[in-house]
């Protein structure tokens, strides 16, 4: 049974499919410090969280169980995911299913702070009638400035259209393809500021992005510039924007992020007459906290049930393209590593990884990683290997992974090859998906077998004599050991040649043993696949 605990408020009903799983208990318990969060962490395999509760490293080693963390959102700087990765935690958000609302959030920003509509509402509700000090600004014909144009900054700037806005941004990753096909003008950091009437940062905090618009932006920024921030605290210089407002460059300001949330009772923000503010609520819409909660939650379900899942933070993205093709091979190459893992001799010094076919001309960086997971697990144990630190953990012990791609896979469409090398052996098996039968290993060191890649495996070596078969099955059989299937794989007729058995259950290591005493048999090595 898996421990899930949701550490923040989310929604019912998003987390309504991990409460009606039946090999998953939920617990809800918000608002724990961090020093509560650590005492109990150690029971729970998964933790749920918004972005209130701080996920630190001291939280990670208390989860001595843990495997995953699912953000139900997307900023995950609540999160220490360097700790995650060095302990094999996954940590996952939700991108998609607040953008929208969050976009919808920056507009009702930008068109209150337009139209002082905050500031009309107080006087109104004390009883004045203020129709004078109220006068706003149209947003038809101004330029917006849009920092950051990634999901929600795409949001916006399609809106902005309809208002009739003109539109500049800038974004790292924006070109001018791109900037053309949503009809805005790809601008710089710089133009926007000197330009813009309005400006909007929908960029991540990152060391670059930190204080991006400070005092030496607001010293050159057009008068008049009504700037929002519904991304994160900090992009936006807190102190420089008050005086920029104070000196009349900013005529007004609207935050729903602070540098520090929630901020403190004297935050110069909170009594500024220019600068309106909404406590962190870009995200807040029934829509959005279910649509991330389902998201994360389904995310989950797959990681603990040990099933492929998408929107890891921790490990380098999938575009949905690359896993369609890859995803029937993750599997496969797990068992690949295993299995050849499970023959080696000696400690592994090299995992070599060669994919030939279509597999070639994509990025198959994530097979590598289920690959080396199959590797690893065998000696670090299954519950301590996953594919966000498999690679990490290769490195640590000085293995070398090396991965070529060959554009022809000799017989097959797509073949995987995963080769081992320790001191004193060398050691291969080859995969592939074959149409309308699913995985294979399809060739055993220098042997050529078709082998369902499952279950519990014997690998035989002998000398090809007549008999030979009869008497493993017979000795198997006089064991109690009922075999499924078998495949044989010879060089030359009479030379060397490996035996396959699939068998229904696992043999005990004396059966192993007295099979190793046959005539013309060498080698016996129970594999579990
Ligand atoms: N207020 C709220 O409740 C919410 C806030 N957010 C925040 O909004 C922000 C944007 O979210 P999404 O659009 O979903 O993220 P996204 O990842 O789709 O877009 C972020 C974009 O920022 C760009 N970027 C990175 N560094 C930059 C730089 N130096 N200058 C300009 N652009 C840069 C990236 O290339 C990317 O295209 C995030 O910080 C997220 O945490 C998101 C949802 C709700
Ligand atoms: O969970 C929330 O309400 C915050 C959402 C947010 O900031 C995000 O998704 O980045």
């Amino acid at each position: 049974m898996f421990k899930v605990l949701v550490s923040d408020p989310i929604s019912d009903l998003g987390i309504q499919k991990l409460v009606d799983a039946e090999d998953v208990v939920v617990e809800k318990k918000p608002g724990l410090s961090e020093d509560e969060l650590v005492a109990i962490i150690g029971e729970y395999d998964a933790l749920l969280v918004r972005s209130q509760t701080r996920v630190t490293a001291r939280v990670m080693e208390a989860g001595k169980s843990l495997k995953v963390v699912g953000r139900a959102g997307v900023g995950v700087d609540n999160i220490d995911l360097e700790a995650a990765t060095q302990r094999g935690i996954i940590v996952i958000n939700a991108p998609d299913g607040n953008t929208i609302t969050t976009c919808e959030h920056t507009f009702a920003m930008m068109m209150a702070v337009a139209r002082h509509i905050p500031q009309a509402y107080l006087k109104t509700v004390g009883g004045e009638w203020d129709r004078k000090s109220f006068v706003g600004v149209e947003l038809r014909g101004k330029i917006l400035g849009v920092l950051g144009m990634g999901r929600i900054g795409s949001e916006v700037a399609k809106r902005a259209k309809a208002f009739g806005m003109e539109i500049w941004g800038y974004d790292p990753f924006l070109t001018e393809e791109r900037a053309e096909k949503l009809g805005i003008r790809l601008s710089s950091v710089d133009d926007i500021v000197r330009n813009a009437d309005f400006m909007t940062v929908h960029t991540p905090l990152t060391p670059e992005t930190r204080h991006m618009i400070s005092r030496p932006q607001f010293e050159v920024m057009k008068k008049g510039m009504r700037i929002v921030n519904c991304a994160r605290g900090g992009i936006i210089d807190e102190h420089a924007l008050v005086e920029a407002a104070d000196q009349g460059i900013v005529a007004g300001a609207a935050f729903d992020v602070f540098e520090s949330e929630p901020p403190a009772a004297d935050h110069p923000f909170l009594k500024h007459p220019k600068i309106i503010v909404t406590p962190h609520l870009g995200a807040s819409t029934v829509e959005a906290q279910e649509n991330v909660a389902i998201d994360v939650s389904e995310q989950v379900l797959n990681i603990l049930r040990d099933k492929p899942f998408i929107n890891a933070v921790n490990m380098p993205p999938i575009p949905a393209n690359v896993l369609s093709i890859l995803q029937p091979y993750f599997s496969l190459s797990e068992k690949l590593g295993s299995f050849v893992s499970q023959l080696i001799e000696g400690a592994v010094e090299e995992i070599n990884v060669t994919y030939a076919g279509d597999l070639s001309e994509v990025d198959t960086q994530p097979l590598t990683r289920y690959i080396v997971r199959g590797v690893l697990s065998h000696h670090l144990g299954a519950d301590q290997v996953n594919v966000v630190n498999s690679m990490h953990l290769a490195k640590e012990r000085h293995v070398n992974i090396v991965v070529n791609s060959l554009h022809a896979a000799r017989d097959f469409t797509n073949s995987i090859t995963v080769t081992l090398r320790s001191k004193v052996a060398t050691r291969q098996v080859i995969g592939t998906m074959l149409t309308g039968y699913g995985p294979r290993i399809v060739q055993i060191d220098r042997f050529t077998v078709d082998v369902a890649p499952e279950g519990n495996l014997i690998l035989v070596s002998h000398n090809d004599k007549p008999g030979i078969i009869g008497s493993v099955g017979t000795l198997l059989g006089d064991n109690g050991v009922n075999i499924a299937a078998m495949q044989v794989g010879r060089e030359l007729q009479g030379g060397s040649a490996i035996m396959v058995l699939t068998v229904d259950k696992i043999a005990h290591q004396d059966v192993i043993a007295k099979l190793v005493q046959l005539p013309d048999l060498n080698k016996a090595k129970e594999i579990k696949l």
